[in-house]
């Protein structure tokens, strides 16, 4: 039998589409409710997708809420696109004029909020865990409407779309992460290139820190700490390492020098990406 993969469900979800695309039928997919399920039924040797960021929306906050959290240890082992073209899906017999409720997950209603305030002005708007489970709760909502993919009008008894397309951007993409508790796991292959990308998170001064860490910053990503310090941050540092096989060496050094300066930083993810 092949790994086990946690994703956030229930399926027809985006991220179980991202999952099934990377890893097909050869693991055992299993659904979680929200993704910080994912991230707290995760154990050893198994492996999780989770939504990271949205090309029109921006980061999905919950789970870098998780990442956050130090008390249990994650590793990003990859990260995998999805195209995101959502749908308005009814139960059958419901019309445009009859919708009082639009229902989704507060990424896809993010991405599309213009489409929402210009075609439904007066409705209100439902988060749900996710869209899957908006599609789901349709049967219990004949008024409403849900934003989903349109895999989830195959998935739920008499829904039907009204209309496709309806995020703001129509070129939109969602990329998702893969974890497992640790770096060693072993994980069927995903695809990759030759860039090597680091995930580090960092809680300390942010400029000392970034001119001691001497790297190439892709991206930062910023939540509250937590640590009891009012406005005191952590961040998400995506860094690129030009040359993978010196990369962890690279790594090691930067964390010196950073921890140096007083600041707490881990590496949380080392991939090889596109
Ligand atoms: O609700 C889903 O279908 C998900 O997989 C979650 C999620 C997200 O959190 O970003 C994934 C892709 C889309 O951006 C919308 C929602």
């Amino acid at each position: 039998m092949g790994s086990t993969v946690l994703y956030l469900g229930p399926t027809g979800t985006y991220t179980h589409q991202a999952a099934h695309n990377l890893f097909g039928d050869d693991v055992v997919y299993t659904q979680k409710s929200t993704i910080r399920d994912v991230f707290e039924s995760l154990s050893p040797g198994q492996i999780g997708v989770v939504p990271k960021e949205n090309s029109t929306f921006g980061a999905v906050v919950e789970m870098y809420d998780c990442l956050r959290d130090t008390s249990r240890p994650y590793f990003v082992r990859g990260v995998t696109a999805l195209s995101i073209q959502h749908c308005l899906l009814v139960r059958k017999g419901t019309r445009l004029e009859d919708i009082d409720c639009i229902m989704s997950h507060e990424q896809a209603l993010g991405q599309c909020s213009g489409y929402i305030r210009q075609h439904f002005p007066n409705a209100t708007t439902k988060k749900t865990r996710s869209t899957a489970a908006a599609a789901q709760e349709l049967l219990h909502s004949p008024r409403a409407a849900a934003i989903c993919s349109k895999l989830c009008a195959t998935l739920v008894e008499d829904t039907v779309i009204l209309e496709e397309g309806v995020q703001d951007i129509k070129d939109n993409y969602t990329r998702f992460f893969i974890i497992t508790t640790s770096e060693c796991t072993a994980i069927p292959p995903i695809p990759s290139a030759e860039q090597t990308i680091a995930l580090l998170r960092l809680t300390g001064p942010i400029s000392k820190c970034l001119a001691a860490l001497e790297l190439d910053i892709t991206s930062i990503d910023r939540r509250p700490s937590l640590t009891g310090s009012p406005f005191q941050d952590t961040y998400f540092l995506e860094v690129f390492l030009p040359d993978a096989k010196m990369a962890r060496h690279q790594i090691d050094n930067a964390l010196e020098r950073v921890r140096n300066t007083g600041a707490e930083i881990d590496l949380v993810g080392l991939w090889t990406s596109v």
